[in-house]
């Protein structure tokens, strides 16, 4: 571990989509620098360099598959893997007393649970969207939704992404449904519609749905609609460029050095808290 200097970061996932546009981003970043990248064991992407296969020529970090020499000697981690992969990650960079951003999304609440008690030793800082716009916007559907009372307005989250995700809704969706559902000063846990089909009767007073679309390359589209009686107010997010998260990832790796252990948020990054 580096005591000074530039911020030594690990990308766990250094080949996916999100991996790729970290090194990217990490390499234009002052303050950071990439220590290492992994991916999982019989990849076939094990010992490629991960700068030429992110595209911005050779940067001399081979991918690994054994993350805890690499975590050994960095400073901190970004994530945007798969949930049983953060969970196991966070577990090691508790061990190594590191930084580790979580952008992984479809966590279970048992995964959280895991995450949450590592963060007693490693700095995590984990948001299911890294950019400032959909932070801003949760900011923005707390406060319409606790201006519009529920009896007047129902509240809809509606998200399309690429057709390779995996996980739905969207954490970005779930993160939105937490500001609605806070600003409304309920559980979004027991107030939320998550699927329809077929008879399924009267819209329930109070209720937050979510509706999923996936297809093409979107990288992702976030709508939350307030619905009234003649009228509809829709609070709207278009991501047009996987950089923004990554700048973020990066954003928060540097906010959270020298922080005490826990679990932050993106908005405790941006100072939206
Ligand atoms: N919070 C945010 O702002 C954002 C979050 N995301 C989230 O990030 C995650 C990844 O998205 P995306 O990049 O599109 O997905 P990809 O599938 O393109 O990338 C994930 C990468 O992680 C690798 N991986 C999985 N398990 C392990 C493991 N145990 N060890 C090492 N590497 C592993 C995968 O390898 P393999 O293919 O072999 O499984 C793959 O290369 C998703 O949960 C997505 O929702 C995405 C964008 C923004
Ligand atoms: O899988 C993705 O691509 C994305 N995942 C995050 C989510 O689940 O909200 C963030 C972003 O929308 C892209």
């Amino acid at each position: 571990m580096s005591e000074a200097g530039d911020m030594g970061l690990v990308v766990v996932g250094a080949a996916g989509r999100m991996g790729q546009t970290l090194i990217r981003a990490i390499h234009t970043i002052p303050g950071a620098r990439v220590a290492g990248a992994v991916e999982r064991a019989g990849s076939p992407y094990l010992g490629k360099d991960a700068g030429e296969l992110a595209g911005i020529g050779i940067i001399n970090v081979p991918i690994v598959d054994d993350p805890l020499p690499a975590f050994a000697k960095a400073d901190g981690v970004l994530d945007f893997t798969a949930p049983k992969a953060s969970v196991e990650f966070a577990g090691y960079a508790a061990q190594a007393r590191i930084v580790h951003v979580i952008g992984t999304t479809g966590c279970s609440a048992d995964d959280d649970a895991k995450i949450a008690a590592a963060a007693r030793h490693a700095t995590i800082v984990k948001s299911g969207n890294m950019s400032l716009g959909v932070n801003l916007l949760a900011v923005l559907v707390e406060q319409a939704a606790r201006a519009l009372d529920s009896e007047d307005f129902d509240i809809e989250i509606l998200e399309m992404h690429h057709k390779h995700k995996v996980d739905a809704p969207s954490g970005t969706a779930l993160l939105l449904g937490e500001a609605a559902a806070k600003g409304r000063e309920i559980a979004l846990e027991d107030n939320s519609v998550r699927v329809r089909d077929g008879h399924t009767g009267v819209r329930k007073t109070g209720a937050i749905g979510f509706a999923t679309l996936r297809g093409g390359s979107v990288v992702g589209e976030h709508s939350v609609i307030l619905a009234g009686t003649g009228e509809r107010i829709t609070l709207s997010h278009q991501a047009e460029d996987r950089a923004i998260f990554a700048r973020g990832a990066v954003k928060a790796a540097l906010w959270a050095r020298g922080k005490k252990p826990g679990l932050y948020s993106m908005r405790d990054v941006l100072g939206l808290s």
